[in-house]
């Protein structure tokens, strides 16, 4: 259940993977493009998981249309700012908004520093209206290399002021975090906080490295830290947050079943684990999913899931002054 006392966080959530499938036709009928379906219910399985997906890879192209449709900066603001309605109509209190600038751009060859702005443009219009604390963190979108994602960068860091963090997304097994070393140097110079997407694909070896060579201070997913006694102690004696994402796991192949995910173990062994979305459009699930049915599945007690609420402000990329004034607020 959740704590309707305590602040609830979404601080895994792709802006970019939550685009709603009615904007995708309307975005399509905008910019003239031959969608694979007219009308929303044909275009939901072309946009949203029906099945889980054989692998990461699989699971990811769900999220291509979605982009496909960004023919516009406009276009780029109008899905940040629905994505506020979308996370303030969950219920969220404070959320981390993240998106690759680049794979936004790159249908239809947008400017990817325009990207970055008209995001943070977008996420300013959805919290006039709504009563939300939102945060964003840049994605470098590792399956199309590192040029790409150096280009990714140099636009986050044209906006600096607007940009908390920086993450690591897409194919891990294929991009590895070693890939990146220079990227993340220059972020963490920038003053960046980083989180990385390690041990998703990957094996715990992928987490080791994107906290000792990449800097993450968080990471997300991290299923495969269950394999290695030592980097559990590790996570939980440096207080690395685990960004959970219950179905997300399941539906990538990632996990086999929901009683097998780790996260019950992590919260056992002291780790600050969390609960997450993802992807919500695409998966075909919001926040309150993941706290009422996945994690009671995957055997948290309701003392537990608390535990995993409180830590998602607990490692939010937040100074402790305002996460002081959120804990007040919905308190209050
Ligand atoms: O669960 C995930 N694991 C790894 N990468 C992901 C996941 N969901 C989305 N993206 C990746 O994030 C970027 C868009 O924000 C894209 O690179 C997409 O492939
Ligand atoms: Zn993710």
């Amino acid at each position: 259940m959740i704590d309707t006392r305590l602040p609830l966080t979404d601080i895994h959530r792709h802006l970019d993977g939550n685009i709603r499938a009615q904007t995708i036709l309307d975005l399509g009928r905008e910019f003239n493009l031959s969608l694979p379906a007219t009308t929303l219910e044909t275009l939901r399985p072309h946009v949203q998981v029906t099945q889980n997906e054989p692998d990461l890879v699989s699971f990811l192209q769900k999220l291509d249309w979605g982009v496909k449709v960004l023919g516009s900066l406009d276009a780029c603001r109008r899905i940040a700012r629905e994505n506020v309605e979308d996370a303030a109509r969950a219920g969220i209190h404070y959320t981390e908004l993240r998106f690759s600038p680049g794979y936004m751009a790159m249908t239809h060859n947008l400017p990817v520093a325009g990207v970055v702005e008209a995001v943070i443009d977008g996420i300013k219009a959805g919290c006039q209206q709504h009563d939300i604390e939102v945060r964003l963190i840049g994605i470098m979108s590792r399956t199309f290399g590192e040029e790409a994602c150096l280009r990714e960068l140099e636009a986050l860091l044209a906006h600096r002021d607007g940009i908390t963090a920086l993450d690591l997304a897409g194919d891990e097994l294929g991009f590895p975090g070693s890939q990146f070393l220079s990227h993340f140097t220059r972020a963490r110079d920038a003053g960046f906080r980083i989180t990385v997407h390690a041990g998703e694909a990957a094996g715990a070896e992928s987490i080791w490295q994107a906290i000792r060579e990449l800097g993450a201070e968080r990471i997300g997913h991290g299923v495969k830290a269950i394999e290695d006694a030592a980097l559990m102690d590790f996570l939980a004696e440096h207080q690395i947050g685990i960004e959970s994402c219950l179905t997300s796991n399941i539906q990538t192949s990632t996990v086999a079943q929901l009683s097998n995910h780790p996260l019950v173990t992590f919260l056992n062994h002291g780790i600050l684990a969390t609960i997450n979305t993802d992807d919500p459009a695409v998966q075909g699930i919001e926040l309150a999913h993941e706290y009422q049915v996945a994690a009671p599945q995957a055997g948290l007690s309701p003392q537990q899931i608390r535990t995993a609420q409180e830590n998602g402000l607990k490692i939010a990329f937040l100074t402790e002054a305002e996460k002081a004034k959120i804990r007040a607020k919905v308190a209050a």
